[in-house]
């Protein structure tokens, strides 16, 4: 795990936290499932997949408003439409999980980390009554201590608020950690928080090369983390 060592002073972390959504897991084919479900019980047209991987990584309540815009400015849509549609989206959403996959290296990466006893975490923006079935459903059901969605905290990513509450709960300093995730979002937070961040190539950055917010690495597999 040279290149974790590299990111913290030559010593492995003691805190790893994970994004979950185009980190971890591919979720985006259920969740555009989901969307389009949505629009069309609203009679309006689908929009697939491809534009769903655009509007992903700030919780599901943007993602909805996005969807109803029809494109990354959601400003002019309403409140009172946002939480029905959001409504309906969560139920539909509940019973989508048919396409989620696991990215290639994740699950080797994890089991090498818990095997040097670094403790991890998952910091998602995701609502947090999925996360944890989720993780069982794609084999890491047993690896996180942590776990934050999207409305676990008032906050959520780009803010630092839950990466720095995993961090008080570790007991560890920014030094001693570090986080992985695929967007925006997660390069600003980790870098809020003062932590280290990879961001893996593959994942959802709003239709953006990730290498454009800076993180410290950028991987086109977590196998390359070993
Ligand atoms: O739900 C989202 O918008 C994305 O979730 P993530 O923070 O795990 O990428
Ligand atoms: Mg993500």
């Amino acid at each position: 795990m040279k290149p974790l060592r590299a990111l913290c002073a030559g010593e492995l972390p003691r805190l790893v936290m994970f994004d979950l959504d185009g980190t971890l897991v591919d979720s985006v084919p259920d969740l555009a499932t989901a969307v389009d479900r949505m629009l069309v019980e609203l009679d309006r047209e689908p929009v697939g997949v491809e534009c769903v991987r655009q509007w992903v990584g700030n919780g599901a309540r943007v993602l909805v408003r996005r969807a109803l815009a029809g494109g990354m400015d959601h400003s002019s849509i309403g409140e009172a439409e946002t939480d029905a549609a959001l409504a309906r989206f969560l139920d539909i959403y509940a019973d989508c999980h048919d396409l989620i996959s696991l990215y290639p290296g994740v699950h080797e990466l994890l089991e090498a980390l818990s095997t040097a006893a670094v403790e991890l975490a998952v910091v998602t923006n995701k609502p947090e009554r999925f996360v944890a079935p989720l993780l069982e459903q794609v084999g890491l059901g047993g690896y996180f201590r942590w776990i934050i969605g999207g409305d676990t905290l008032p906050q959520q990513k780009p803010d630092p608020a839950a990466l720095l509450q995993v961090m008080r709960l570790a007991g560890v300093t920014a030094a001693q950690s570090l986080f992985i995730g695929d967007s925006r979002s997660d390069v600003l937070a980790a870098r809020a928080a003062g932590v280290p961040c990879v961001a893996v190539s593959y994942g959802y950055n709003h239709g953006r090369p990730i290498a454009e917010e800076e993180p410290q690495l950028v991987v086109d597999s977590m196998a390359e983390l070993l």
